[in-house]
């Protein structure tokens, strides 16, 4: 018999393994418990499909009757593409529910807690609640804010610097650092880098895991359409690329970019209105964005305030230069008391870097 705790925390751990596979859904997994004994489990795999609680049902089969069902995500009300799990789990005859986080969205918050209470169900809402917050930040925030989640990563020398005055970074951080930034592109929905990175590095920025994964849509931040059509984010096919240029761009010149399969959208006379970027952006279900900078698209990101978490890896090299880049550009803050108070989450090793993850300090 395990702890309240342990089959949540598998639940989770399923719903994690899910994760970027499932949006513009949430990693949402469950575990059914029948007498100590895990008798089903299940989480939702692909928008569309059967959700977790459907499928771990569906494995307890008769055992459901008079059983515990711990579920990541309270479970929905309402006729989308399948029929509710609230009444699900009512006519499968469960006796109790262990919900670890609410739905955020506030049409249908609430309501699958009471149509299970009105059955006569016993739920308990909050068990291991902070992890499933984290586990699905990318969907909660896209619900509230109609705006994608906005990660801005950076990889910097012990000196700081994004890459020597000669623009060369391959590679600042180790094998093992870049492998964890494929991790991050395959769990965000898009990725977002200037021109002059496109120019500098000529990346792919599609996820090359060993087991796979999911590229996310490319978006090149461009104001006068300088990415070179023979660009690997033009011609390599691999994932989506949308360009954003200002609206001084003349129609003539987007076409070759569109006959090679990219869209171009001009969204404002002058430099690229990031808020505006950002509602564009979720109004196609975008829900999160990796902005891989460079210094110039960061310093965008730092003066308009527009992300939620910073990814900072650091290298034990130290290269010099007064030229060379770091990774937030733009004008900066005149005074120090103008900058941006963070609070840092975490500090990893990774191979011989380090990973430091903050977020802006909330007022
Ligand atoms: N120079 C480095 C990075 N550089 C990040 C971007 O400047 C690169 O253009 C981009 O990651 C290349 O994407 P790709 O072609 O899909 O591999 N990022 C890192 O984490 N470590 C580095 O040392």
């Amino acid at each position: 018999m395990l702890k309240h705790s342990d089959y949540m925390e598998l639940a989770l751990n399923m719903a994690k393994a899910t994760q970027g596979q499932t949006s513009p859904n949430p990693a949402v997994g469950a575990v059914v418990v029948k007498d100590g004994d895990i008798v089903g489990l299940g989480a939702h795999l692909k928008a569309g499909e059967g959700h977790a609680e459907v499928h771990a049902i569906r494995a307890a089969g008769e055992k459901a009757e008079g059983a515990d069902i711990y579920v990541t995500l309270e479970p929905c009300s309402h006729y989308g593409k399948t029929p509710p799990c609230s009444q699900l789990i009512i006519s499968s005859g469960i006796k109790s529910v262990f919900i670890a986080s609410t739905d955020p969205n506030p049409l249908v918050s609430g309501k699958g807690i009471q149509q299970l209470r009105d059955a006569g169900i016993q739920v308990h809402v909050g068990e291991c609640q902070s992890e499933a917050l984290e586990l699905n930040k990318h969907f909660f925030h896209f619900i509230k804010h109609k705006t994608p989640y906005v990660t801005l990563k950076t990889a910097i020398t012990l000196d700081g610097k994004t890459a020597a005055p000669s623009g060369d970074s391959k590679w600042i951080t180790s094998e093992e650092s870049r492998l964890d930034v494929h991790y991050d592109r395959h769990r965000h929905d898009a990725i977002l880098v200037g021109v002059n990175t496109i120019i500098r590095d000529n990346p792919h920025l599609t996820t090359r895991l060993p087991q796979g994964g999911k590229n996310p849509i490319r978006i090149i931040v461009d104001n006068h359409l300088r990415t070179p059509l023979d660009a690997n984010v033009v011609t390599d096919n691999e994932s989506k690329t949308i360009i954003v240029t200002n609206e001084s761009v003349k129609e003539e010149d987007k076409i070759p970019f569109m006959e090679a399969g990219c869209e171009v959208i001009s969204l404002s006379l002058s430099r690229i209105d990031l808020h505006h970027l950002l509602r564009e952006l979720g109004s196609r279900s975008i829900q999160s964005l990796y902005v891989e900078g460079g210094s110039a698209v960061h310093g965008s990101f730092l003066e308009e305030r527009a992300f939620q978490e910073f990814i900072m890896y650091m290298a034990p090299k130290l290269i010099g230069g007064r030229d060379a880049f770091t990774s937030f550009g733009g004008s900066g803050v005149a005074a120090i008391t103008e900058g941006l108070e963070m609070n840092i989450v975490s500090i990893e090793s990774i191979g011989e870097d380090i990973k430091i993850v903050a977020v802006p300090k909330k007022h």
